[in-house]
């Protein structure tokens, strides 16, 4: 079967921040319609960026403004980490005071290093002590030049500062340290140089030259996170499952997840328009992986991993902490309640495979927590989340699409148990 896969969040969100600072006008083809993207496009029309949508949305037309924006606002980031570490860049490459605010579940969540840089680069940064938002950012143009950022608790700062760099007075040159969540500094710079960008690597050293961005038509690919969910599904269902418009060439790390399915024992095909991923007769544990670098897809891992064979260990997902949710406590606490025995440490958690009891999973207002215990729900009698709505912020229609792919709950026949 193909499942329906909508945009990716990170592209789009990027489009949209690109296309904002380029000269002309730009058309996003599918790009995602969620909280988080929605939240990202309002941001950018409370700046004084012209987005119109089709009627049906399927494409998102953006006027940019060919530098930073001007004149002041406030924007409201609701629960989207990328609209708080992508967009004070952008203003501060602009004039005028800004003043960000967002969830409580978003103040939780690290800026400093994000602030930290942009001070150095000449904005005029005010902050609660307490909390990474309210934030007031009094902006007159950054300078460029040198600068050291520590990239360990999320790599969107460094994207942020990358994408804001064309826009600076002088070239933009940074040192990373201990970057995680890598594959999205590539898209970040695949997305700039699509939009006219001229930037350079050397190790830990990135180099963004100051030019103007150009307006580009982009099609925007499914959210491979998204598809991890579907393709875990098929892993543990014995079924075929395949997602068009998202194969080889894809801009997204976290495609890399269906690699992780093969160690535990799926077919994959990976083509140049298409991944399909065929589940096999039992899910094979036994392998200690690290997703650092695909740390969104790590739940919908760690939540089919107690229909597993052997013990899976998943690690360097320490960052993993600091998103929607602490995650790593979070799939800890709901396998705990269905009964399913973990053992945790600061970067990792192992999850002993074993038959699972109903139980009511606390999703944390984490849209990642509810996808992936769905999907063991189609093989664990007795599941429920105690907040299904949450799933709207990278996929609303997600329940839907799993209900229609997989309508019947999943029951292994004798021939799938004496595999085991
Ligand atoms: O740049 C991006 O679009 C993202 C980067 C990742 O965050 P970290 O760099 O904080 O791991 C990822 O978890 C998030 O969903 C999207
Ligand atoms: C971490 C996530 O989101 P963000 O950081 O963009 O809020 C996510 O979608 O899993």
């Amino acid at each position: 079967m193909k499942a329906r896969i909508p945009g990716s969040k990170s592209i789009t969100n990027r489009a949209l921040v690109l296309a904002a600072s380029a000269h002309g006008t730009s058309r996003l083809t599918a790009p995602l319609v969620s909280d988080d993207t929605v939240a990202f496009r309002e941001a950018l029309t409370a700046l004084g960026v012209r987005v119109t949508t089709a009627a049906d949305d399927a494409s998102w037309t953006v006027t940019g403004l060919g530098r930073g924006p001007r004149g002041g606002g406030r924007i409201w980031c609701a629960d989207a980490g990328t609209a708080a570490r992508f967009l004070p860049p952008f203003v501060a490459t602009g004039e005028g005071s800004y003043v960000f605010d967002g969830t409580d579940q978003l103040k939780a969540r690290p800026l400093h290093p994000l602030t930290r840089a942009l001070t150095r680069l000449g904005a005029r940064i005010t902050a609660d002590p307490a909390a990474a938002l309210p934030l007031t950012v009094d902006a007159d143009g950054l300078t460029g030049g040198e600068l050291a950022l520590p990239s360990g608790l999320s790599s969107q700062f460094l994207s942020g500062l990358l994408m804001a760099a064309p826009l600076m007075r002088a070239p933009l040159r940074v040192r990373v340290h201990d970057l995680v969540s890598r594959p999205y500094i590539d898209m970040t710079l695949a997305l700039m140089t699509r939009f006219g960008a001229r930037t350079e690597e050397s190790g830990n050293d990135l180099s963004v030259d100051p030019a103007p961005y150009r307006a580009t038509d982009l099609a925007v690919e499914p959210d491979a996170s998204t598809a991890s969910y579907f393709f875990a599904a098929a892993a543990v269902t014995v079924r075929e499952i395949t997602v068009p418009g998202l194969g080889l060439g894809s801009l997204q790390g976290d495609l890399g997840f269906v690699d992780v399915l093969r160690k535990a024992g799926a077919t994959v095909r990976v083509t140049d328009d298409e991944t399909t991923v065929i589940g096999g007769p039992a899910l094979r544990g036994g392998f200690d992986v690290d997703m650092g670098n695909i740390s969104d897809t790590f739940m919908t891992l760690a939540a089919i991993a107690p229909l597993a064979d052997a013990p899976i260990t998943i690690r360097g997902i320490a960052h993993a902490r600091l998103k929607e949710s602490d995650r790593i406590a979070a799939v800890a606490e709901n396998l705990g309640e269905l009964g399913v025995t973990t053992e945790v440490g600061p970067d990792r958690i192992t999850v002993v495979p074993g038959p699972t009891r109903p139980a009511r999973i606390a999703c944390h207002r984490d849209h990642r927590i509810a996808m992936a215990f769905s999907v063991l729900g189609l093989r664990a009698p007795g599941i429920t989340l105690d907040d299904p709505d949450c799933v709207a912020k990278t996929f609303p229609g997600f329940h839907a699409e799993l209900s229609r792919l997989f309508p019947t709950p999943f029951a292994p026949t004798d021939d799938f148990e004496e595999h085991r």
